[in-house]
């Protein structure tokens, strides 16, 4: 089922999610409902305090070399730990919360990970590049930051300043 993407500047982003306890239904029904959500929206990932729900819970599905966005790369993380990260890449970024807004972020260019997926078992893994990054951008929803928080003073001014624009010419 498709649920509601909360935006920016939505004070619930800013949330610290809590570990999840408990590996049952209602979390595979999260994470079925946020894949939908993502899909649906153009999303390469997702973190659950986007559709509200504070927990540690996350979901990247990067395109492949085809550029194909195949349910296959599909990868579901609970409770994610960065245990060890270096080297610095910078890379344009965008985030569903903050629709049509894009800029250049710096980030570590590998990193190592543990985390759990939906069945409650423990993987350690290392990433490196693009899926590095969305790695780290979705983590850092879980801490309750967005990525436009990385940027300098001036370009988050000129954000915004965008931003606000943007928000009146909606109304
Ligand atoms: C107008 C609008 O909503 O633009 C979009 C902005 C962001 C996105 C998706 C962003 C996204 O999936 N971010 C995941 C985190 C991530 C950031 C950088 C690299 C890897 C992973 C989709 C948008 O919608 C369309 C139709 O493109
Ligand atoms: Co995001």
């Amino acid at each position: 089922m498709i649920r509601e993407i909360i935006t920016y500047p939505n004070k619930l982003l800013r949330t610290k999610s809590e570990d999840v306890v408990k590996f049952d239904s209602e979390l595979h029904t999260l994470l079925d409902d946020m894949y939908d959500t993502m899909i649906a929206s153009s999303g390469v990932g997702l973190a659950a305090i986007q559709v509200a729900v504070p927990l540690n819970v996350l979901i990247i599905n990067l395109v492949n070399e085809d550029d194909i966005q195949d349910k296959a790369d599909l990868i579901e993380v609970i409770n994610p730990v960065i245990t060890h990260k270096d080297g610095v890449q910078i890379n344009q970024e965008g985030c569903l919360s903050i629709p049509g807004y894009y800029e250049d972020i710096k980030r570590a260019q590998h990193i190592v990970v543990e985390f759990y997926n939906r069945y409650g078992e423990k993987q350690t893994k290392e990433y490196e590049d693009f899926l590095a990054v969305a790695w780290q951008h979705e983590m850092e929803h879980l801490s309750g930051h967005v990525f436009i928080e990385n940027l300098s003073f001036i370009k988050r001014q000129k954000f915004e300043k965008e931003w606000k624009a943007k928000q009146k010419a909606k109304r």
